[in-house]
């Protein structure tokens, strides 16, 4: 994420990658603010074993593209909601990639953040079993919560 005030976003999705049992890192990493960090990590990303970057990121979203445009690995960007713009700005700059360079744009805030470690599994379960089984679950069991009639 691109800072620290994205947290309470991401933590989201921390915590879906957590309920599935997958590893992850969480790190803060800026285009704008640390770059050398952000070419460092993009650049060794496949190299250290992660499998699929998850890119949160609000007002000009820089971080989910430039990452994509560093590391061949799969980037889900999520944008964060913001005060000025409501989180359209975040949405707009991660989305509107140059062909050529794909960012899997998930929605603005904690939905985003949430699908993006639900698509990140997805990727994931293609080639291990155990996390596609444990994804079945997991959507067997929001599927078992869901109420047929509103409680009042
Ligand atoms: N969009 C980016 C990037 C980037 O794209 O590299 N780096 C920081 N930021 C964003 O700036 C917003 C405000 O950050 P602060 O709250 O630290 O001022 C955050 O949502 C962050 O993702």
């Amino acid at each position: 994420m691109g800072s620290q005030s994205d947290w309470a976003t991401m933590k989201h999705a921390a915590d879906t990658l957590d309920a599935l049992k997958i590893g992850y890192e969480a790190l803060i990493v800026s285009a704008h603010r640390t770059p050398k960090r952000l070419y460092e990590f993009a650049h060794s990303a496949r190299d250290k074993g992660f499998k699929v970057v998850i890119a949160g990121a609000g007002g000009a979203a820089h971080l989910p593209g430039m990452a994509a445009s560093m590391t061949p690995l799969p980037v889900l960007g999520v944008p964060m909601n913001t005060h000025a713009l409501e989180g359209k700005d975040s949405l707009l700059s991660i989305l509107q990639m140059p062909g050529g360079i794909p960012v899997g744009t998930l929605a603005i805030g904690k939905a985003g953040a949430i699908n993006a470690a639900l698509l990140a599994a997805a990727i994931l379960a293609l080639s291990d079993s155990k996390i596609a089984k444990r994804l079945d679950l997991w959507r067997a069991r929001q599927t078992s919560s869901v109420k047929k009639k509103p409680k009042d």
